[in-house]
Order: C-alpha cells, then sequence, then structure tokens
C-alpha cells in the first residue's frame, strides 16, 4: 500500500499495490503492520457500507466525541465520491482546515480520516457505493457534526447538493462547537489535487 501524506497531519491518501496477471490483480486494502509502521493502531472493529442512489447526495460533517473517536478508512467501491474531512483537533497547526480527496471506484484510492476529524462526502455520481472501516463502535450520544457549508471552514463542494438528511442540514457551525477553536488559525480551505489516475481537482 502506498501512503501519500496530506496537508493535514495523521490524514493519508492510500494507494493500493496491484500485483497484477491475465486475471486481473491482488491488492491489499488494509494490513494491521503496513498502518502500524506509520504509528497508526486502527483495529477495525467496524465496516459500513453507505449506498448513494442520486448524484448530489452529502452525507456529512460527522465525528464521535471522545473516548468514542473514530478513525475511518474510506474507499469508494462504486461510482464517485468527493470525499472531505476537516480537522477538529484545537491543538493542530491545521485546526478547521479542510481537505477535499476524490475517490472513484476505478482508482481504488482510500482516504485515511483520523480521529477528531469531522468526515463527510458528497457522491458525484448515481448509485454509489461508499465502503469504510472504523475504529470504534458506534455511540449514538457522541455522535457530533459540523455544519457542511459553514462559511467559517468554507468547504468548496463542486457543485450544491441536491439531497441532505434533516439532521445534517441542522449541525452548528465551527465556531459554536465546544472544540476552543482558535480563529487566527482558521485560514481558507484547501484542496488538494489527486490526479494520478483519475482524479480531478476542484
Ligand atoms: C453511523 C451509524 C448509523 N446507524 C444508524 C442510525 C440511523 O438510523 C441510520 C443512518 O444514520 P446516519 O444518518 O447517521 O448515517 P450517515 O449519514 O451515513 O452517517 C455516516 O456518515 C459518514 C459521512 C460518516 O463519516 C460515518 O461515520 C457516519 O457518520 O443508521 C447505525 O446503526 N450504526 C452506525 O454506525
Amino acid at each position: 500500500m502506498k501512503f501519500t501524506e496530506t496537508a493535514l497531519a495523521g490524514a493519508y491518501v492510500i494507494d493500493v499495490d496491484r500485483l497484477a496477471d491475465e486475471r486481473g490483480f491482488f491488492a491489499r486494502s488494509w494490513c494491521e503492520d503496513e498502518f502500524a509502521a506509520r504509528g497508526i493502531a486502527m483495529p477495525p472493529l467496524q465496516a459500513n457500507i453507505s449506498f448513494n442512489p442520486r448524484r448530489g447526495t452529502l452525507r456529512g460533517m460527522h465525528y464521535q466525541l471522545p473516548p468514542h473517536e473514530e478513525t475511518k478508512l474510506v474507499r469508494c467501491t462504486r461510482g464517485a465520491i468527493l470525499d472531505v474531512l476537516v480537522d477538529l483537533r484545537s491543538e493542530s497547526p491545521t485546526f478547521g482546515q479542510w481537505l477535499g480527496v476524490e475517490l472513484t471506484a476505478e482508482s481504488y484510492r482510500m482516504l485515511f480520516v483520523p480521529g477528531r476529524f469531522a468526515h463527510g462526502f458528497l457522491t458525484l455520481t448515481d448509485n454509489t457505493d461508499v465502503c469504510y472501516q472504523v475504529s470504534a463502535k458506534y455511540a449514538p450520544g457522541a455522535e457530533r457534526g459540523l455544519r457542511w457549508n459553514d462559511p467559517a471552514i468554507g468547504i468548496r463542494w463542486p457543485f450544491a447538493p441536491t439531497l441532505i438528511s434533516d439532521k445534517d442540514q441542522h449541525h452548528p457551525n465551527f465556531r459554536e462547537l465546544a472544540l476552543a477553536p482558535n480563529e487566527a488559525q482558521l485560514v481558507s480551505g484547501l484542496m488538494m489535487d489527486w490526479e494520478l489516475d483519475h482524479g480531478r481537482s476542484w
């Protein structure tokens, strides 16, 4: 597996190493040792499937409070998404910054989401499946959200979403979260151009 560091410390874009032959290819999509080599202990306690029939569906921006914080390893197994993270670690130099990475079924690209990041995605095609493994159990009482269109974060979604749950429409803004925000560190969002294979920049 090829780990590429992102501008948000601890978040990685991960590409698979394809061992190809006439049948196709074999690749690892998860390996405890390869993650441990980067200091990531991520026992996958849960694996989730998210099916989204409609392009323009937005789910996010979600996180669980400590001690239930989750790391996530996200892959789009059908269709395409823009997967988005927001760093909510108040001690982090990139506190309040966001990152968007296109994940498509064809690229097999994955995004590793550290704990204490808000996470969400916008579907770029109809009939999208998103599969992700999670390091902590679902804890409904610890579930929190950040509003997807908070201007203080300024996520540049590629187009306006057309389907969002009522719950996700009403999450608080960044400044209303109990995170001790440092406004001096609130810089405008950054969008990484991960264009190695099928990526597009937004
Ligand atoms: C996340 C989750 C939801 N549920 C239930 C609650 C509810 O009835 C139904 C749908 O829940 P939600 O609306 O929260 O589903 P969804 O909006 O897809 O939530 C997910 O969004 C993405 C972006 C993430 O990062 C995930 O961690 C998770 O928060 O599934 C579980 O039973 N277990 C779970 O782990």
